[in-house]
């Protein structure tokens, strides 16, 4: 049978196929596995012989961890018990001396004369044991949560002080879930210690009573109460593994509660028609816990059964004993009497003990997960150095390795190359080729298996790993969604001096203004689901708030991973836009699968499973043959594939006649006949007096709309204009530019792989000196002057390229002759 790990906490198990609701059929069950050993160690640890010897340590613990938590409230408890078992012990002598004085000699006043102090006394133990009783009832109850509560505190504390790779190691989800069950029982530790101390109180008050009357009385009791004790030990070790072994289906089942539960799958569940197959699953584990919680409770039973039997023989011996005792004049009626009372309050404080000591050996049990938690951290507590970086000036990679705990091979193999300040560098590849996980260790999130990763010369694993996160700035693919202010979303807590108006700046860099605009409260308004009392956002909402983060952050080194997933082109365009700026302080890792958005960075690393296939920029790496530029075709020509011919488009430009008719063509007629002038779109390149170019387009059929980056479409024509005025109207209109001397400038001709025609673009050019960066933002207008030499960086269309180049080679003269 072949057994294959699914995610990190269960295993796909080949079975049979089983039958599921619906009808449907399959022939896998998720299996939890354990690789703890936890349920080894508990079936060798729950015996009587350790529970006696566990017995005084559980105690400690347990008082240990109440003194910690309300210091008053423990003492309080403390006095309490002890002075309860005094009372109790009191009380038991008082009985004695009730009926040694009811049973001999005199007459009935005489002996009621005797009994009286005796009463007087066990009324007042009575009375102030049950005063006790109260106030411990109530101390208890202040107590028991608030242990909890600490137990869970601690347990917080020590999660997240472990290593990032614990979350993919199996076993460290188990052992995390045995502890925080661990600490949510810490309550019972009260309780259970209370009972323990009462019963250890009646027994010694108890036995002292017995052991005066006869010395054989109280090893017979012992002994009869053997049996009971076996048999509630054997029960409650029985009712824990059960517990254990079905820990794993547990948490299957809050998995699949969730699944089926959560907001985040409703439409799936819904849509995808899951629930009865959903639920059948549920049913399917249900009904395996089911099982081993009767089989638990029959073997518990039984147990328990053969215990009480074997323990009433033994107590029947017990009081023939004390008859014997009585009929051969070993023991006076008085005393007899008394033992009868002190049997009773003996047996029932042994029984106590016995079964408290069970339950309180089980709660030590999940109390074990929880401290060996705490010391180990799951076994993955971070132990790093405590070198305190600044922001790195050079994050240098040197034959990094790096694997997960138990995969069969390395994430990344042999990656080496350096990072500087200053510098965007980007991460391509296919899906799995292990981007992320080098994004995570330039972090200093992961440590490497081999090689080194070292910020400055020091490597991650002896930075001071508090110091080197403050240092990182973090956009992961999946964002946490806080249920916290929007303010508190952005500063994660740690506000700059600036306060706020940092906050807005940062706001205004990812185009969070717009969504904080929106909200109720602004900046205060909480970001979360109605029901929370709060707002909730879309997912683009959620991405520019996760990036504002990022660039609130004073962090020396910014990671994106695919930062602008969710958001819409104008979103986009304003992050890559804004992406130098923000890389002159720091070091930029950007991951995206969007090629055209990785043009900004100045060098690009292409993955291939684990290993750096190419680096180098955008253009070296789109003219050489290689992965990239195939991923590059199969992202650019989508269109030409979907006709059945692969391969990039190619872009010629040719000067544009005066007065061409604008005459648009839907792309779905081509390809067109070569005769035909097929207009897909028109654009107005402006040049100002520093030799900087500006883009305006219009792209009524998005053949040259390039989402993403900084071109948008454009409106329709007005009846009967002609392109050339179909331009200068929109840039005036939508920009407010007045260009008077915009002219035709070129024609770019578009054609396929195949060399079928695809369409003309028109290119106008006019002259333009005024601040485009503080024109209003509208539709179609690229706001930025870019410099030709500035280029390569851009991500813009390549058609967008060949305009431009063709004015800079005019510029240059060296167009003269074809224009000729
Ligand atoms: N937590 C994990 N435990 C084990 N293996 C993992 C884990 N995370 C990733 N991997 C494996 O490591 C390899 C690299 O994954 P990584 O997430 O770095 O890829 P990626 O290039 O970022 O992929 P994508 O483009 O899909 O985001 C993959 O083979 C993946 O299966």
């Amino acid at each position: 049978m072949r057994r294959t790990r699914v995610g990190g906490y269960g295993r796909v198990r080949k079975e049979k196929p089983a039958a599921v609701a619906g009808g449907v059929t399959s022939g896998e069950e998720l299996q939890y596995v354990d690789r703890t050993g936890s349920r080894e160690r508990a079936v060798r640890q729950i015996r009587l012989v350790d529970m006696a010897r566990r017995l005084p340590q559980l105690v400690r613990r347990s008082v240990t961890l109440a003194w910690r938590t309300d210091r008053a409230a423990a003492l309080g408890l403390l006095v309490c018990q002890a002075a309860s078992g005094a009372l109790q012990a009191l009380g038991l002598l008082a009985v004695s001396g009730t009926i040694t004085a009811l049973l001999t000699g005199g007459d009935i006043y005489g002996r009621l004369l005797g009994a009286w102090p005796s009463v007087v006394l066990l009324a007042v133990a009575a009375g102030v044991r049950a005063a006790l009783g109260i106030v411990v009832v109530w101390l208890s109850s202040r107590l028991g949560p608030q242990m909890s509560r600490e137990a869970e505190l601690r347990l917080l504390q020590a999660v997240t002080e472990v290593e990032l790779t614990a979350y993919d190691a199996p076993g460290f989800t188990h052992r995390k879930e045995a502890a925080d069950r661990g600490a949510e029982i810490a309550q019972d530790l009260v309780g259970e210690g209370q009972d323990l101390i009462a019963s250890l109180a009646s027994l010694a008050a108890g036995a002292g009573v017995l052991t005066t009357l006869h010395p054989a009385l109280l090893p017979l009791l012992a002994l009869a109460s053997l049996p009971q004790a076996v048999a509630q030990v054997g029960a409650a070790r029985v009712r824990y593994l059960a517990k254990l072994r079905a820990g794993g289906d547990y948490r299957l089942l809050s998995i699949l509660r969730w699944h089926v539960c959560d907001r985040y799958a409703a439409d799936q569940v819904r849509a995808g028609t899951m629930a009865d197959f959903l639920i059948g699953r549920y049913r399917q584990i249900t009904e395996r816990i089911n099982r081993a919680d009767r089989r638990a409770a029959d073997t518990g039973a039984r147990m328990s059964a053969a215990g009480a039997v074997c323990g009433g023989l033994a107590s029947t011996a017990v009081w023939a004993a004390v008859v014997w005792l009585l009929a051969t004049g070993g023991m006076t009626v008085g005393h007899a009497g008394t033992a009868v009372f002190a049997l009773q309050a003996v047996g029932t404080a042994l029984r106590g003990l016995v079964a408290g000591g069970a339950r309180i050996m089980r709660t030590g049990l999940y109390m074990d997960d929880w401290s060996e938690f705490l010391v180990e951290a799951g076994g993955f507590r971070m132990r790093r150095g405590d070198v305190v970086p600044a922001a790195p000036q050079e994050i240098r990679v040197q034959d990094l390795v790096f694997r997960y705990e138990e995969a069969a091979q390395d994430a990344l193999r042999g990656v080496s190359f350096t990072l500087r300040r200053g510098e965007v560098i980007a991460l391509v590849g296919y899906n799995g080729s292990g981007k992320t996980t080098l994004a995570k260790l330039l972090s200093g999130l992961y440590l490497p298996t081999t090689g080194s990763v070292t910020w400055d010369g020091v490597p991650t694993g002896d930075l001071d790993p508090q110091a080197m996160w403050a240092q990182v700035a973090l956009v992961p693919q999946d964002y946490a969604r806080w249920p916290l202010t929007a303010r508190e979303n952005i500063t994660l807590g740690r506000p700059t001096e600036g306060g706020d108006a940092d906050v807005r700046d940062a706001c205004a860099r990812s185009g969070a203004d717009e969504v904080i605009a929106e909200l109720r409260a602004g900046l205060d308004t909480v970001l979360a689901r109605d029901w929370l009392g709060g707002q909730e956002l879309s997912g683009g909402q959620w991405q520019r708030i996760a990036l504002t983060r990022a660039f609130h952050r004073r962090a020396g080194l910014l990671v994106l991973d695919e930062p602008t997933s969710a958001l819409d082109p104008l979103g986009e365009h304003r992050i890559f836009a804004g992406l130098r700026e923000s890389a002159a302080t720091r070091a930029v890792v950007l991951i995206t699968h969007r090629l055209t958005n990785v043009a900004v960075a100045d060098r690009i690393l292409v993955l291939d499973k684990g290993r750096v296939v190419q680096h180098g920029t955008f253009p070296e790496l789109v003219a050489e043959p290689g992965l990239f530029r195939d991923l590059w075709a199969y992202q650019h020509t989508r269109e030409t594939h979907r006709n059945g011919a692969g391969g990039p488009i190619v872009t010629e430009a040719v000067p544009l006649a005066p007065a061409v008719p604008l005459a648009p063509v839907d792309p779905a007629d081509a390809p067109a006949p070569a005769d035909r002038l097929v207009v897909t779109g028109t654009a107005a390149l402006l040049v100002n007096d520093r030799g900087q170019y500006l883009l305006h387009l219009r792209d009524a059929h998005k053949e040259i709309h390039d989402p993403g980056t900084w071109s948008l479409p454009g409106g329709a024509p007005e009846p009967g204009e002609t392109a050339h005025e179909a331009i200068a109207r929109e840039l005036c209109e939508e920009a407010g530019l007045a260009v008077p001397d915009l002219a035709p400038f070129v024609l770019l001709r578009r054609s396929g792989p195949d060399g079928v025609l695809r369409g003309h673009i028109q290119v106008f050019l006019g002259h333009w000196n005024g601040d485009a960066a503080a024109l209003p933002l509208t539709e179609g207008v690229m706001l930025h002057w870019f410099d030709a030499g500035t280029l390569p960086r851009l991500t813009m269309c390549d058609w967008a390229a060949e305009a431009v180049r063709r004015h800079q080679d005019e510029l240059c003269g060296a167009v003269e002759g074809a224009r000729g």
